[in-house]
């Protein structure tokens, strides 16, 4: 069974809601990112993010823009990322997911982006840009390695939840505001209202993003959805730390303070 839907199995026998990190790859290091990794998990993290960075991150904004530009500036690449969750896999058993843009995939060559992904120990991908009539394809050849493609679904595609979501696999990553990644003040839209609506749909976990700034804003929201994902926040306390041990201490601590409101 896939680490992701055991995961969701265990959280919703025990009565949590999944936590669930985002970091940038490389950033401040790969070493780091390994660190990073285990004192997540060993602070209550369920499911961890890893953003492949990018040069062109569309969907992003400023923070993790940057977040990426320090990764690509010291030379990091997929097979980096890859030998980083092998690692990391030497010891833990967390689930990971790559958040990767489809050009990297693509450029890198599908079928062999998803066999060393694989191989590394990899249980699923969000594309942000997949475009939906190429998506068959890239899922076949994934659930071919058992690594699940997870869907986006944005409060401006109400008329394509149920395309989106159709054979889709692990959760349903909910993006709560329309725009790229980054700490919001407030978020206006009704996600009640929104997270009812996808659950006419799939019977998958929900996982709810995009503008989590922390626990106050963690703890609002989750009656409604089975997890949180926090990826700005994160990336910043990585950013602004001066020194990549300040990075895994600020993270882990930060991860500690979301565990307890989930
Ligand atoms: O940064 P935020 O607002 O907390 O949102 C999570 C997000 O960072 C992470 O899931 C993510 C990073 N890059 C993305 C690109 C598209 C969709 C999602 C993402």
């Amino acid at each position: 069974m896939n680490r992701i839907d055991l995961a969701f199995k265990k959280l919703e026998a025990q009565g949590k809601k999944a936590l669930i990190p985002y970091i940038t790859a490389g950033d401040r290091g790969i070493e780091t990112t390994v660190k990073l990794v285990y004192e997540m998990e060993e602070a209550g993290a369920d499911i961890v993010e890893l953003g492949i960075p990018y040069s062109d991150p569309l969907a992003d904004g400023p923070v993790i823009q940057a977040s990426s530009a320090r990764a690509l500036s010291k030379g990091i690449k997929i097979p980096h990322i890859n030998d980083a969750v092998k690692t990391i896999r030497q010891k833990s058993g967390i689930p990971i997911v790559y958040l990767v843009y489809y050009n990297s995939v693509f450029k890198y060559g599908t079928q062999k982006f998803i066999q060393d992904a694989a191989d590394a120990g990899i249980d699923g991908l969000i594309i942000p840009d997949l475009p939906l009539e190429e998506r068959g394809e890239t899922a076949e050849v994934l659930d071919s390695f058992g690594i699940h493609l997870i869907p986006l679904v944005a409060p401006t595609s109400k008329e394509r939840i149920k395309k989106i979501t159709e054979n889709a696999r692990g959760f349903v990553y909910c993006v709560s505001v329309a725009g790229v990644t980054g700490v919001r003040q407030d978020i206006e839209t009704d996600i009640k209202e929104y997270m009812e609506e996808i659950s006419k749909h799939t019977s998958l976990p929900k996982a709810l993003g995009f503008g989590i700034s922390g626990p106050s804003m963690a703890q609002k929201f989750k009656s409604y959805c089975d997890g949180i994902i926090v990826g700005s926040a994160y990336v910043s306390r990585v950013g602004q730390a001066l020194s990549p041990g300040d990075a895994v201490a600020s993270v882990k601590e930060f991860t500690e303070e979301l565990r307890k409101v989930l």
